[in-house]
């Protein structure tokens, strides 16, 4: 219980790591491009220690865009330390040029970033909210008076005023859109995982059994035939008994890419169970899908699967049915499981039609 409970924490925040890193991709345009630029703008105003920071940033950027193509690293601490970052920038922009370029309001524009995690305690998050806020107002209090130590034509302040009102508002749409494409991956991986089979990749059971409904009911719709295929491997157990279970794995795998060599895009194709598949086949009658189960059968056989340095070779046994009336699907495939088993009590390797 213990090492399924920590192998779901190992999957769940690998699959973190993986949308912190998209996310840390996706912005990482945005933050070079910003960066170079205000570097650019400092340099032409002279207001070296701006440079220096701006640049170290830069760096910094660079170094992220490289660790998020290096496997390995915690990716999620590099991007906690992109918001000190910005904390720090703008704070030290704030101090050289004067709250009048408004460069305070990008620590506005990491708050929303600060609460996303639910992992940190809030009272972190509202200590770090309160600093903001508290020095966004003391810039807004002194916003007449404070010039800063690098003082500039009003022109100049106004500029910068304009600049980070389109950069604020550019790196917040920036953020929102980002996260919602990750939002987005992680529900697509989340419904993927939940229809997926893990080992195989194909279909799981649950999701088998909706394509069965849907299609039993589109069939009956369209008055078309729809044929069930249940086969399973011959003797599986002597594989696992003789190569070990890492080579009952692999044969699986196998056989599951014969199925989905040999069978149509559309038709629906699942791990039932242990090394037992079911195949759907709407559309097409069952005498076809005994010709179609004869080919997989004579393809898997074919087949000579490598496991370290031994060929192994399998047979599979299939049971074939056509959906009579209206009936419900779980009587065709009880109909073609037991076709199966006669194939088994018959010798094996062959398809029996029911
Ligand atoms: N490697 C591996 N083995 C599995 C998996 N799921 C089920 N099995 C094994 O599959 C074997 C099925 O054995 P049996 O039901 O006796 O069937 P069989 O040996 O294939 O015999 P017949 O079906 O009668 O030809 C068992 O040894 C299970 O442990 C899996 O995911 N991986």
């Amino acid at each position: 219980m213990t090492n399924m409970a920590d192998a779901l924490f190992e999957e769940a925040s690998s699959a973190d790591e993986g949308h912190a890193r998209r996310f840390a991709a996706r912005v990482r345009p945005l933050a070079l491009f910003f960066n170079a630029f205000f570097a650019i703008l400092f340099a032409l105003l002279h207001v070296w220690p701006l440079v220096l920071a701006w640049c170290g940033a830069l760096g910094f950027h660079l170094w992220v865009a490289w660790q998020v193509n290096t496997p390995g690293g915690d990716i999620r601490r590099v991007l906690q330390w992109s918001w000190v970052l910005i904390f720090i920038q703008s704070m030290l922009a704030v101090l050289m040029l004067g709250p009048a370029a408004d460069f305070q309001n990008y620590l506005l524009a990491t708050l929303p970033a600060g609460f996303q995690s639910l992992q940190r305690p809030m009272l972190q998050k509202l200590l770090q909210a309160s600093v903001i806020v508290g020095f966004f107002l003391a810039c807004d209090i002194w916003l007449d008076t404070d010039i800063g130590l690098y003082p500039q034509p009003a022109w100049v302040l106004q500029a910068f005023a304009h600049v980070n009102a389109v950069g604020t508002c550019a790196m917040l749409a920036g953020l929102a859109h980002a996260q919602a494409l990750t939002v987005q991956e992680a529900q697509d991986s989340l419904s993927r995982a939940a229809t997926t089979d893990v080992l195989t990749g194909l279909l799981n059971r649950r999701a088998i059994s909706n394509f069965a409904a849907s299609e039993a009911a589109r069939c009956l719709r369209k008055g078309e035939k729809l044929s069930f295929v249940i086969c399973d491997v011959d003797h599986f157990k002597r594989v696992n008994d003789t190569w070990g279970h890492a080579a009952g794995d692999k044969v699986l795998k196998r056989v599951a890419a014969v199925l989905k060599s040999v069978l149509r895009g559309y038709d629906g194709i699942a791990r039932w169970g242990g090394e037992e598949f079911l195949i759907v086949l709407p559309d097409v009658a069952p005498a076809t899908a005994a010709a179609i189960a004869d080919r997989v059968r004579q393809t898997v056989l074919g087949t000579r699967i490598e496991y370290e340095d031994r060929l192994i070779e399998v047979s599979m046994t299939f049971g074939v049915t056509g959906r009579e009336g209206d009936e419900p699907w779980q009587t065709s495939v009880a109909r073609a499981d037991e076709a199966l088993y006669r194939g088994k009590q018959g010798g094996r390797n062959r398809v029996e039609l029911a």
